[in-house]
């Protein structure tokens, strides 16, 4: 948003970590090496957001809830509520835009998604990503707002493509991950991007998101992203399932989204009965049910079938 030219407050829990960013202008926690931006305000008073144009939320999926309500209480019912995280509500295998919508109704929402490091983005590194909101001229505005000379946003009114993509890839990402992690080849690994993305579309077709919205950024463009490299916590995630470490071990502590998002989403998939294979076999080794070789036999032995089913 600063390098596209807009004056930023950046809110953080935490007053100590504001003083210190607001002070030192770097943070080596998150973004080593990056300075920041100069029209970059830290605060930890959510009340100085009360006259912003919009509010972009990239606080973890499981926390879209609390924070919607935090922000209710300090922003003007017509301030737009950017959603940035990638997931499902656990608890309730909410979509996140629901979970927003029913905190906040009838109060403008968009939800941005797509292939996007946040060191990338940071670096001022070229990237484009998709913003969605269903009013299209706002989405528009919002999209334009945000652009600027190394991020460039497309924009669509298809929020829940968007937020489908953005919440499927994480869980897919630690398939490739595992499979990279035991050394089963590249040819594996591409063989589950692409099945992977024919479950990611039929379970986004049974929710109601556009197929075409599903390929572009926020869906194989995101996936691509996130399959290919341990840059992706989720990817590296995997990584470390496939060497052998049990889930609480290879997420290192950090956030791995696809681990949080995993259950929710094949349960909603058993719910309409989308099959999604891809995304079972990671539940399954996470909860325990499958060891990773035993995922890969269900997956290799599953019926031959036409690639279209
Ligand atoms: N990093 C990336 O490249 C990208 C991330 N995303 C998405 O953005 C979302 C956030 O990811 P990311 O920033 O990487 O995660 P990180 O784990 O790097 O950072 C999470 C941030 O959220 C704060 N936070 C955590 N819990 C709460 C809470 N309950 N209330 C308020 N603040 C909280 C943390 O604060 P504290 O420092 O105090 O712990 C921290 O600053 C995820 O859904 C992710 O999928 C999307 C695209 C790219
Ligand atoms: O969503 C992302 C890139 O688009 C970030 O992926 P990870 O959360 O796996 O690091």
């Amino acid at each position: 948003a600063a390098l596209a030219g807009n004056a930023v407050a950046l809110w953080m829990r935490d007053p100590e970590q504001a003083a210190l960013l607001a002070g030192t202008r770097t943070n080596p926690r998150f973004l080593p090496g990056v300075r920041l931006h100069e029209a970059i305000r830290p605060t930890a008073n959510l009340a100085d957001l009360a006259e912003t144009e919009a509010v972009l939320l990239v606080t973890p999926a499981q926390t879209t809830r609390e924070m919607t309500a935090a922000l209710s209480a300090v922003l003007p019912a017509a301030t737009p509520l950017v959603l940035c995280a990638k997931g499902i509500e656990r608890e309730t295998r909410a979509f996140l835009s629901d979970v927003a919508e029913a905190v906040r109704p009838g109060s403008p929402l968009a939800v941005l998604s797509g292939p996007s490091f946040a060191d990338d983005v940071a670096r001022g590194l070229p990237t484009a990503v998709t913003l969605a909101c269903r009013d299209a001229a706002l989405a528009r505005r919002i999209a334009a707002a945000l652009s600027g000379p190394t991020l460039r946003i497309y924009h669509r009114t298809d929020v829940r493509g968007v937020e489908i993509g953005g919440a499927a890839k994480n869980v897919l990402a630690i398939a490739c991950g595992a499979v990279a992690g035991r050394g089963l080849g590249e040819s594996a690994k591409a063989a589950l991007v692409a099945r992977g993305f024919a479950e990611l579309l039929r379970f986004a077709r049974a929710y109601g998101g556009e197929a075409e919205t599903l390929m572009g950024l926020a869906g194989l463009g995101d996936l691509v992203l996130t399959c290919s490299t341990a840059q992706s916590r989720n990817f590296a995630f995997g990584l470390r399932l496939g060497q052998g470490l049990s889930p609480e071990a290879a997420a290192e502590g950090r956030l791995v989204e696809g681990a949080s998002t995993a259950r929710a989403l094949v349960a909603l998939a058993r719910a309409r009965e989308v099959d999604m294979p891809i995304s079972e076999a990671v539940e399954k080794i996470l909860n325990g049910a499958w060891t990773l070789d035993q995922a890969v036999d269900a997956l290799m032995n599953r019926p031959i079938k036409s690639e279209l089913e």
